[in-house]
């Protein structure tokens, strides 16, 4: 079968409802990690907050998972752990009958604040995924067996509704051809090679990381430092600025086009200079969407990227496409 599912954009993330054992939460799909937890009734009420909170006593279809435990750390520094049981989960209209649901007994502050999300789903590869002693599969691979297509999509919007669809690609949503690069899923990602980057329409030689991830998970595009800061020479009256947290830069200047390749077949995926900036943070300042990845070996694709096209993970034979829309 094939299905949709439309998050809510919210800043900097997509939320899609998903059914858990007839309960609605919104969770946040992550392609950059493999866990699929939930706020739970377990939690204390100051962090259930407004947020929805699953309830597994009330769910006729719950099944515990005695003695396991899961705790995840992202890269931003937020986190949350738990305990974990099987449930069925319902996404769109795929239907996973016993999917490893991990209920959240402590989540960091990050996650409390963000009201609008109940949790992540994650779209990763379950090599990744937290839950010990045994990792479980992510929602895509347990329903991969019965879709039409072993795929799932990815069309993020600027601040209007999203959508992720299993099991189909619907040409409808792309314009010209859909540019395939194969993914190296050793590391739980899908990553693939991205050596080189374009700025105002030149292209160079990206002399340090070189790969890249897909990440709906992450909203900037975090490229290699020396990428960053070559991209913000070209940007009047940016700078680096510890208290932002990355390159700011007056509200007003001209910020040039910035492109990433996709694989290694040369396809420079370019983002249009006036959809670069994230947010202004005051004083006429303004925070760029393209920021360092602080020294690590890989290179972090998010929302400012992906939202710009129509994307193809492909966990059949592990691909990754983009394709302009
Ligand atoms: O934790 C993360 C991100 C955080 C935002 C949500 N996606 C996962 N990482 C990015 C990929 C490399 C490992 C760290």
């Amino acid at each position: 079968g094939e299905v949709s599912a439309t998050p809510e954009p919210n800043e900097s993330e997509y939320l899609s409802p998903v059914s858990i054992g007839g309960q609605t939460l919104n969770l946040d799909f992550d392609t950059g990690s493999a866990d699929l937890w939930v706020f739970s009734t377990s939690l204390s009420s100051s962090s259930i907050g407004q947020h929805a909170a699953f309830d597994p006593s009330k769910s006729s279809t719950w099944e515990d998972y005695p003695g396991a435990s899961w705790q995840i750390m992202y890269g931003d520094g937020s986190g949350a752990s738990g305990t974990v049981g099987f449930d069925v989960v319902e996404v769109g209209g795929a239907t996973a009958s016993r999917q490893a649901v991990e209920i959240a007994t402590k989540v960091s502050s990050s996650f409390v604040s963000d009201v609008n999300n109940d949790g992540l789903l994650g779209l990763g590869f379950s090599k990744i995924n937290t839950i010990e002693p045994q990792p479980q599969k992510t929602f895509f691979e347990s329903v991969l067996p019965k879709l039409d297509q072993p795929v799932f999509t990815a069309d993020l919007e600027d601040d209007a509704a999203g959508t992720y669809e299993f099991g189909r690609v619907d040409t409808t949503k792309y314009t010209g051809m859909l540019h395939v690069t194969p993914v190296d899923s050793s590391n739980g990602f899908w990553e693939f090679a991205s050596t080189a980057y374009s700025i105002g329409g030149t292209t160079y030689q990206n002399s340090g990381a070189s790969t890249a991830i897909a990440d709906t998970g992450t909203s900037l595009l975090l490229v290699d430092d020396n990428v960053a800061q070559a991209f913000y020479a070209q940007v009047q009256g940016s700078q680096l600025s510890r208290t932002a947290g990355g390159y700011v830069y007056p509200c007003s200047a001209q910020v040039p086009d910035f492109g990433v390749q996709i694989g290694s077949s040369g396809f420079i995926a370019t983002i249009p200079g006036s959809d670069i900036t994230f947010a202004e943070v005051g004083q006429g300042t303004c925070f760029g969407g393209v920021q360092g990845n602080g020294g690590g070996g890989i290179q972090i694709f998010g929302d400012v990227l992906l939202k710009q096209y129509f994307a193809v993970f492909n966990g059949g034979n592990e691909s990754f496409g983009i394709a302009a829309k």
